[in-house]
């Protein structure tokens, strides 16, 4: 073959590679032509959805940025309380602003109840997800018994509320050994993992009547691996919107493969727990939800929900219940030791009400409004579930003048009440002072302002139990203990992102506080 025919051989390649070129620039330059069209047309229309300019493929998705929350707060700023983006081919409308959000969720409840058809929702709790699942008549009669079980396990009446007490003290003196070990010899060390397994404990004994060791490395490998879980199904999770992000190796992709096996792992966990307790199940005793579940589902009278609906329901409580309140007293811990001219407030009422003689108890609650103000203040500041799971409409509905059609998906943005300047003074400082009255009592209007458990037909079943335990938790380990920071560490509000938010990892030290000759408490 001479040079020639070499060259001969090439030129037909290079003129494919260049008209492909060409017709792939024509192809985008097509597709951002038709985009903007339609968003201008959209811009045209009356009352016609305010919202950022969507690119081709991808939509809003590379403006998101690692805290979806925060940049919906500016870009409410620019388009208002109500706005659509894209993500994918999805149109997506995110809620902002107090009003606003409770026009949705209360006063149209029921058309904002959905859930999105998103792939992964169907993956949890073997499919049969109350969290997770589409509104229906089967899915109110689900959340019914559920809601129900869990009030008589916890908060229901004075009896359930002092069984659940001794439960959270002993499970708060194990926690405070294990703290003191940590300490020992002034070591500072990241609170998240401890906390996260005393808080596992208890809704895993209340679902099934059984608690682990802080030493237990599975059951605490388990539960460091759900922080995949909230990361894949929170509001601005792109696994679901960008679909073709599946085919082909990426981080997106990788967290879905994650997603689904500790899905496995968890309902695995759960079956083999209600198995045992189908096996020996006794009428005439309920010793766990475990018990109460199978006794409403697999024996009730009104054969509504099928068998499976047990393990799927305990999933979705003990999912739900383990990874929200770790977080919360995770905040509390690193706000302690950031403020600790508060810790020392906090410790001064306990001490004035409680005294060393017994244990801080459900029955203080009104008399520690210090405490309470400062637990509302550090659910707001932190808002550590920033948005609601996604929810989607179940018919039209027009808000705020907007019209909005049926399964819509929905983001809806706690964070942007809880720091709303119109709403708070200076909503980013911590303050629990905010929430006291002129006579040093807590401001009822105010507190229920915080918006942490969302609104409406979807409103978190959990609220009363972790209120609860997180009074409980605060007041023992304000009681026997001091937390110190690291003086050598800067502590900041900084945190990881997915459903819930959690501090990024700091240190503290815990020492056990002495008691005075005349019953005072050194810090
Ligand atoms: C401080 C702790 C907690 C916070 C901040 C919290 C917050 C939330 C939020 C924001 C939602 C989503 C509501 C929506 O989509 O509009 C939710 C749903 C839910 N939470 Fe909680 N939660 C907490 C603790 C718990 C606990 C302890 C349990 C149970 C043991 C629980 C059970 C549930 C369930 C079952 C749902 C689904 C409700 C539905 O889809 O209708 N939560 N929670």
């Amino acid at each position: 073959m001479t040079p020639m025919d070499d060259i001969e051989a090439v030129r037909p390649w290079e003129d494919w590679k260049s008209s492909i070129h060409t017709a792939v620039i024509f192809f985008f330059v097509f597709l951002i032509c038709l985009e903007v069209c339609l968003w201008i047309r959209g811009c045209g229309q009356k009352k016609s959805l305010p919202g950022p300019f969507p690119w081709p493929l991808v939509g809003n998705a590379m403006q998101l940025g690692q805290m979806p929350h925060l940049t919906f707060c500016k870009m409410a700023q620019i388009y208002g309380n109500v706005f659509k983006i894209k993500l994918g081919t999805h149109d997506i409308i995110v809620l902002n602003g107090e009003s606003t959000i409770r026009q949705a969720l209360v006063k149209h409840s029921a058309e904002f109840a959905g859930r999105p058809n998103f792939s992964s929702f169907k993956v949890v709790s073997g499919g049969k997800s109350m969290a997770f699942g589409a509104y229906s008549d089967l899915w109110k009669t689900h959340k019914k018994i559920a809601h129900s079980t869990l009030r008589a396990f916890s908060t229901v009446n004075t009896q359930s509320t002092k069984l659940l007490e001794e439960h959270v003290a002993a499970e708060v003196e194990d926690l405070i050994q294990v703290f003191l070990h940590l300490s020992s010899g002034g070591e500072y060390f990241n609170p998240f993992y401890e906390c996260h397994v005393a808080i596992a404990n208890i809704i895993c004994a209340l679902c099934f009547g059984k608690r682990y060791s802080h030493d237990d490395q599975e059951f605490k490998a388990l539960l460091g691996r759900h922080d995949k879980f909230g990361q894949t199904v929170g509001a601005g999770s792109l696994v679901d919107l960008l679909p073709w992000l599946q085919s082909f190796p990426n981080p997106v992709r990788s967290l879905h493969q994650s997603f689904k096996d500790l899905n496995i792992e968890f309902f695995n966990f759960v079956k083999d727990k209600v198995s045992q307790h189908r096996k020996t199940y006794n009428p005439e005793i309920t010793r766990d939800m475990s018990d109460a579940f199978i006794g409403l589902i697999d024996y009730g009278e009104e054969k509504v929900l099928s068998t499976e609906y047990v393990e799927s329901t305990l999933m979705d409580l003990f999912g739900a219940g383990q990874d929200t309140n770790s977080a919360a007293l995770t905040w509390m811990i690193l706000l302690l030791i950031k403020y600790p001219h508060i810790q020392k407030k906090l410790q001064e009422e306990i001490d004035r009400v409680v005294g060393q003689g017994r244990m801080p108890t459900a029955e203080d609650r009104a008399k520690l409004p210090y405490v309470q103000a400062f637990i509302y203040e550090s659910l707001r500041l932190s808002s550590f579930v920033p948005m609601t799971i996604p929810h989607s409409t179940t018919s039209d509905v027009i808000i705020d003048g907007f019209y909005i059609p049926r399964n819509t998906i929905v983001f809806v943005n706690q964070w942007s009440v809880n720091h709303d300047v119109n709403k708070w003074t200076n909503p980013d400082q911590f303050q629990p002072e905010r929430f006291l009255n002129e006579n040093g009592q807590l401001d009822k209007d105010l507190i229920h302002g915080v918006m942490i458990f969302s609104l409406g037909t979807r409103r978190c079943i959990g609220d009363q139990l972790s209120m609860l335990q997180l009074f409980l938790f605060t007041c023992i380990l304000l009681h026997r203990c001091s937390f110190h920071s690291d003086p050598k560490e800067e502590l900041t509000m900084n945190s990881t992102n997915g459903l819930t938010i959690k501090p990024l990892p700091f240190g503290v030290s815990v020492r056990a506080r002495r008691l005075r000759r005349n019953q005072e408490i050194l810090g």
